[in-house]
C-alpha cells in the first residue's frame, strides 16, 4: 500500500489509516489509496469488519483546499463516491474519530456504520467558512443521524461541536476515554457477536414531526444579519431543506447543484484566498520558522486606558498573568474598574460566571512603579501617541526590565526604529498594534524594526494564537499597513464631499458594496478630533491632501468630533444619524475657496476612487515590501477595517475584477480630475508591473 493509507488486518478487523499530514486532507491521491485499502479489506474473506482511523495528530481535515478549481478535485474516486461507496459497504465500517473530523473528513465518517472518538475529539463541517456547503453528503446524511436543528446551526456556522455533544446527538456510538484504536477493534468485535444491523442513511427519514411550523424562515431571518453578502450560508439552509423533503438519492443530487453553483462563486474563491492567506501571514520570508520562541509568562501593560486595558483583557482571557502600570493612582483604579465591569457585563450576558469575573481579576495587578516590571517578560506599552511620552516611557522599560524582556509598543503611526532608539536593546523591541476595541478585534500588526530580532517576531507569532489575533508582520512606515491604506481610501471619501457628493451618497455606496461602515461615519465613530490630533502631530512631515485636511480641520474647529459631540459629517440623535445640509453648506464653502466646480458624482465614481487607490496603496506597500505579501493586506483590512470577507479583501477583489480594470480607471481619473488627479491618482508600479505581465495580486505574491 502507497504511504497516504496505511492497512493492517488484525485477524478480523482490518484497520485503515488515513496517512497524509499535516491534516490527512483527501487529496487524489490519498482518496485513491483509501479505496484501494476498502477494496482489499472487502475482497479478504478472513476480513469481517473494518476500523477506519488515522495516524496523524487528528482524523481528518477533509477535502484538499487546493486541489479546487482543479480537475483532479473530481478525478475518481471523487470525494461523494467515495463516501456512497463507503455507506454502501457490505462489512461493517467503524470510525474511530482523534483529534478533528471536519468537512469531508466528517462526511466519511458519517457514511460509515458506526462511529467511536476520543473525549477531546471535534467533529464540524467547516466548508461554509471556505464559501461552500458540505459536498459529500454531509447536508443529507447530518440531519438523519442527528437532529435538524442542531445540522443546520452546524452547517451554517461551520463551528465544530465536541465529542460529547455529538454523542448526545448520536452522531457518535461510543467515546474511548483511552485507547482509541483498542476500543474501536472492540467495538468491531461487539458488532460483529451481536450481529449489529449495518447501518446506511438511505433508510433513515429526517425527523421533522418536532420542528415548530415557520422553523426554516425563522432560522434564515436569524442569521441574516452575520451572513449577509454571502452566499455559501443560504445555500446550506436549502440543502438542509432539501434533506427533509427528498430522498437520500435525491437529496444528494440536490446537494451536487447546490455545491457547484457555491464552487463557481466568487465569494468561494474569496474566502479560500482567506483560508491561505490567514496561515500564510505567519510566516515571515526570511524568518526561520523552526526559531524557538522566548518564554512570555508575565506580561505587563503600560497605560490603563481604553486601548491599555483592552490589551490587558487579551492576555487575562488566556490565562496570563498582567501588571497594569499607570502614573497616578486615580487612572490605575480607574482601568482596573473598567475591566471589572467589562467582564461584570459579560456575566450579566451570562458569557461568564461570577467566579469566573473574580477568577481573572485575580489575575491583573496595578502599580505605579516601573521597578515592579523587574520580572515581566512581556511589556506592552499603550500610552499617549506621542513621540516625547514613548521616549520617557521606553527609557524607564530599559532601566528596569530584566535582560532578555520583549519591549513592545501598541503605537499605531510611530516609527518603531525611532522608540527601539531610545533603549539600549533595539533587537528586543517590536510593535504589536491592537486594533480597538482591542479585546474584541482579532487583527493584531506586528510591526517589525530594523534591528528587531527574529526569536523576537516568532514570540509575537506565538503570543497572537494564544490571544487568538489574527497577525501579520508589517514593517516600519507611516501608519504601517493598515492605517496607510486608510489615507487614500478616507482621502478619496473626504474629497469627494468637496466635489459634490454627500456623505450619505458616500457611505452608502461603500456599505452597498459590503463594508461593515461607510468612512465617514466611521470618522465620525473614531472621533473627528483624533483625525485632527493626528494631522496636527505631523502637519510638516507628510502631505496630506489640503482639501482632505482642510474639511477636517473645519469640522474640528467648529466642535463637531462626530459621535461623540452629536455632530460631525452627520447629526446624531441617540442611535439615529441624519444628513446635515450645515455639512453639505461648508463643503460647498471650502469647495468655493479651493475652486473645486461641483457635480453630480455618480456611485460608481465614488466606489472606484475609494477602493481602487485603496487597493493602490495596498501594491505599493507590497512592492516596498512593507507587507511580506499583497494577501497580507487582505487578512489587514478584514480583519481590522470591516472590508467584506465575502470579496476576500482589497487585493483579492483586484484579482477577481481584473488588475487592468483599477489600472485603468486609476489612469482615468488621474486625466480627468486635473491637478488633484496628477498629484493623488499615481498607479503604483507593482500594479502596472502586474498589469503588464498578464498576472494577478496572487500570482506574484512573494
Ligand atoms: C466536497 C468536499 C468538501 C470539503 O471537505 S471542503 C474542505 C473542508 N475542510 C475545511 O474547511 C477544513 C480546513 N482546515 C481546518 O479547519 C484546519 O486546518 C484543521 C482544523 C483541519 C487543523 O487545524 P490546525 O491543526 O490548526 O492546522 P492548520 O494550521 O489550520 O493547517 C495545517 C496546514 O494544513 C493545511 N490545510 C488544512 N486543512 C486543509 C485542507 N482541507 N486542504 C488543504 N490544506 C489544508 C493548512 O493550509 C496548513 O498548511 P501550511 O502549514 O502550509 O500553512
Amino acid at each position: 500500500m502507497t504511504q497516504k493509507v496505511e492497512y493492517t488486518a488484525y485477524g478480523q478487523i482490518a484497520v485503515i489509516k488515513l496517512n497524509n499530514p499535516p491534516v490527512n486532507a483527501l487529496d487524489h491521491e490519498t482518496r485513491l489509496n483509501l479505496q484501494q485499502a476498502y477494496h482489499q479489506a472487502l475482497q479478504d474473506d478472513a476480513v469481517k469488519a473494518i476500523v477506519l482511523g488515522s495516524t496523524g495528530k487528528l482524523f481528518c481535515g477533509g477535502a484538499d483546499i487546493r486541489e479546487f478549481g482543479t480537475k483532479i478535485a473530481w478525478a475518481a474516486p471523487s470525494l461523494p463516491d467515495l463516501c456512497n461507496e463507503l455507506e454502501a459497504s457490505s462489512k461493517p465500517l467503524i470510525v474511530a474519530i482523534n483529534g478533528t473530523a471536519v468537512g469531508g473528513g466528517l462526511e466519511i465518517a458519517l457514511s460509515c456504520d458506526y462511529r467511536v472518538s476520543t473525549r477531546d475529539a471535534k467533529l464540524g463541517l467547516p466548508e461554509v467558512n471556505i464559501g461552500l456547503i458540505p459536498g459529500a453528503g454531509g447536508t443529507q446524511r447530518l440531519p438523519r443521524l442527528a437532529n435538524v436543528k442542531l445540522s443546520v446551526e452546524m452547517i451554517t456556522s461551520g463551528g465544530p461541536i465536541t465529542a460529547t455533544k455529538a454523542h448526545e446527538a448520536g452522531l457518535v456510538d461510543q467515546i474511548a476515554e483511552d485507547g482509541l484504536l483498542e476500543a474501536a477493534i472492540n467495538f468491531a468485535h461487539q458488532v460483529l457477536k451481536q450481529e449489529a444491523p449495518l447501518r446506511t442513511c438511505a433508510e433513515i427519514d429526517v425527523e421533522t414531526t418536532g420542528l415548530p411550523q415557520g422553523f426554516f424562515s425563522e432560522f434564515r431571518a436569524s442569521i441574516a444579519r452575520k451572513t449577509r453578502g454571502f452566499l455559501a450560508p443560504e445555500y446550506c439552509i436549502q440543502a438542509v431543506e432539501a434533506a427533509c423533503e427528498l430522498p437520500l438519492e435525491k437529496g444528494l443530487e440536490k446537494e451536487r447543484e447546490l455545491f457547484n453553483q457555491c464552487l463557481e462563486s466568487s465569494e468561494a474563491r474569496a474566502q479560500q484566498h482567506l483560508f491561505f492567506a490567514e496561515r500564510n501571514a505567519t510566516k515571515v520570508p526570511d524568518v526561520d520558522p523552526a526559531t524557538s520562541p522566548r518564554t512570555v509568562n508575565k506580561v505587563a501593560i503600560i497605560g490603563a486606558g481604553t486601548m491599555g486595558g483592552g490589551i490587558a483583557m487579551n492576555f487575562i482571557n488566556a490565562g496570563i498573568p498582567v501588571r497594569l502600570l499607570e502614573l497616578k493612582e486615580e487612572a490605575l483604579q480607574k482601568g482596573l474598574a473598567v475591566i471589572r465591569k467589562n467582564y461584570e457585563i459579560s456575566a450579566q450576558k451570562g458569557r461568564l460566571s461570577a467566579e469566573d469575573v473574580e477568577q481573572r481579576m485575580s489575575l491583573i495587578s496595578g502599580t505605579l512603579d516601573y521597578s515592579d516590571l523587574a520580572d515581566t517578560d512581556l511589556v506592552i506599552e499603550a500610552a499617549f501617541e506621542s513621540m516625547e511620552v514613548k521616549r520617557a516611557v521606553f527609557t524607564q522599560l530599559d532601566t528596569y526590565c530584566k535582560s532578555g524582556a520583549i519591549l513592545a509598543s501598541n503605537t499605531s503611526t510611530l516609527d518603531i526604529d525611532q522608540i527601539a532608539s531610545f533603549t539600549s536593546r533595539p533587537r528586543d523591541v517590536i510593535g504589536l498594534h491592537f486594533f480597538s476595541p482591542a479585546n474584541v478585534m482579532r487583527l493584531l500588526e506586528i510591526v517589525r524594526g530594523a534591528k528587531t530580532a527574529d526569536d523576537v517576531v516568532v514570540t509575537a507569532l506565538n503570543i497572537a494564537k494564544k490571544i487568538r489575533k489574527t497577525p501579520v508582520v508589517v514593517g516600519v512606515c507611516f501608519g504601517f499597513v493598515g492605517n496607510r491604506m486608510l489615507e487614500p481610501y478616507a482621502r478619496e471619501a473626504h474629497r469627494l464631499v468637496l466635489e459634490g457628493a454627500n456623505p450619505a451618497q458616500i457611505d452608502g455606496v461603500l456599505t452597498d458594496f459590503g463594508m461593515a461602515m461607510g468612512p465617514l461615519s466611521m470618522y465620525d465613530l473614531a472621533g473627528i478630533d483624533i483625525g485632527y490630533l493626528v494631522r496636527e502631530s505631523r502637519r510638516d512631515a507628510i502631505s496630506h491632501d489640503p482639501s482632505y485636511a482642510l474639511i477636517g480641520d473645519r469640522l474640528y474647529a467648529l466642535g463637531r468630533y462626530g459621535q461623540k459631540t452629536g455632530r460631525g459629517f452627520y447629526i446624531y440623535e441617540g442611535r439615529e444619524k441624519h444628513e446635515d445640509p450645515e455639512v453639505l453648506e461648508l463643503a460647498k464653502e471650502i469647495a468655493d475657496e479651493l475652486g473645486i466646480q461641483q457635480r453630480e458624482i455618480s456611485d460608481q465614481e465614488i466606489l472606484e476612487r475609494c477602493i481602487y487607490m485603496l487597493i493602490n496603496e495596498g501594491a505599493d506597500i507590497v512592492e516596498e515590501g512593507i507587507a511580506s505579501r499583497s494577501s497580507d493586506c487582505d487578512i489587514v483590512w478584514i480583519n481590522g477595517y470591516g472590508f467584506p470577507a465575502w470579496r476576500g479583501g482589497p487585493m483579492q477583489y483586484a484579482d477577481e475584477i481584473g488588475p487592468e480594470t483599477v489600472l485603468k480607471a486609476i489612469q482615468h481619473y488621474r486625466q480627468s480630475l486635473g491637478s488633484y488627479g496628477d498629484m493623488w491618482f499615481q498607479p503604483s508600479e507593482l500594479l502596472k508591473n502586474t498589469v503588464e505581465k498578464g498576472q494577478n495580486f496572487s500570482l506574484i505574491n512573494k
